[in-house]
């Protein structure tokens, strides 16, 4: 089987489509050397905001994936579709429910090949996304081991992401789930706003997402993205 498109991934921004960008932003961060860019968001993210974006984004040679937070603003036209289910919450509604309920009405037309199922571990509080799904974060280190184990050993989920949107996370405890899988891919974001913390995350995770960065110190947030080519982590 052909390795998915992101497979080879080390750096992504994430681009929020609730969240204006000026051309020449846009056209710094799709020139920057990143390996991709991912849309997506945890609100506020619809039909007519994605398609907006993402025909921004086509102007450029970057390849591009939809993380999906609505059935509604489902687009035809992205490289690869990332499908979150939440790990830890007691909500189901996050966890399968709403894919469930999407896949009703899209199964039919999916381009198996490039979608994923993306397992996400929340762990900071305020993240929009934690507050949204009712994330239960404060985990302790057996807790978090037994969600990967959950993630990569018995459902086979092609990426874990450990999330931390909107603070830079505990590395440590992000190097150590990377040691711990044995299929999955690990994304790690939240917090990345300088090179040395991009570095530091490249070093434990296998790619790195960089998301509101951009929208906060731009000049800061494309430094990244050499920061992180420095750095050799085996993949695959
Ligand atoms: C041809 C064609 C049309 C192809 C496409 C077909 C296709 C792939 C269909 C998809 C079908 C499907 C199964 C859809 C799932 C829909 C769905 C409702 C999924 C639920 C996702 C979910 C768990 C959302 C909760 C929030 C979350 C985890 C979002 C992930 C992204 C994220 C955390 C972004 C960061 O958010 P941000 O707003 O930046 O947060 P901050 O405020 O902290 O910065
Ligand atoms: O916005 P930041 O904090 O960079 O986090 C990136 C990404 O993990 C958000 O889903
Ligand atoms: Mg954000």
């Amino acid at each position: 089987m052909q390795a998915a498109i992101y497979s080879t991934w080390r750096h992504i921004f994430k681009l929020d489509p609730d969240r204006s960008l000026t051309d020449e932003a846009l056209d710094a961060i799709c020139l920057s050397g990143t390996d991709g860019i991912i849309v997506g968001g945890s609100t506020g993210v619809t039909y007519d905001n994605t398609v907006e974006l993402l025909s921004r984004i086509r102007r450029y040679e970057v390849p591009c994936a939809l993380e999906v937070s609505d059935e509604d603003a489902v687009v035809a036209g992205f490289d690869h579709y990332f499908i979150p289910l939440v790990l830890n919450t007691p909500n189901a509604e996050w966890m399968m429910g709403r894919q469930v309920q999407a896949l009703r009405k899209f199964g039919a037309f999916i381009p198996w090949k490039e979608t994923s199922a993306q397992g996400y571990l929340i762990l900071n509080s305020q993240a929009t996304a934690a507050k949204l799904t009712e994330a239960s974060t404060e985990l302790s280190i057996e807790d978090v081991e037994a969600h990967i184990y959950m993630a990569d050993r018995l459902l086979h989920l092609p990426v874990v992401y450990l999330e931390y949107s909107g603070m830079f996370g505990d590395i440590a405890l992000v190097g150590r789930v990377r040691g711990l899988l044995q299929g999955a891919q690990l994304f790690y974001g939240g917090g990345i706003d300088t090179a040395e913390k991009a570095r530091q995350a490249a070093e434990a995770a296998h790619t790195v997402v960089v998301g509101n960065a951009v929208y906060e110190n731009l000049e800061q947030a494309l430094q990244t993205v050499e920061a992180v080519r420095g750095v050799e982590v085996k993949l695959g």
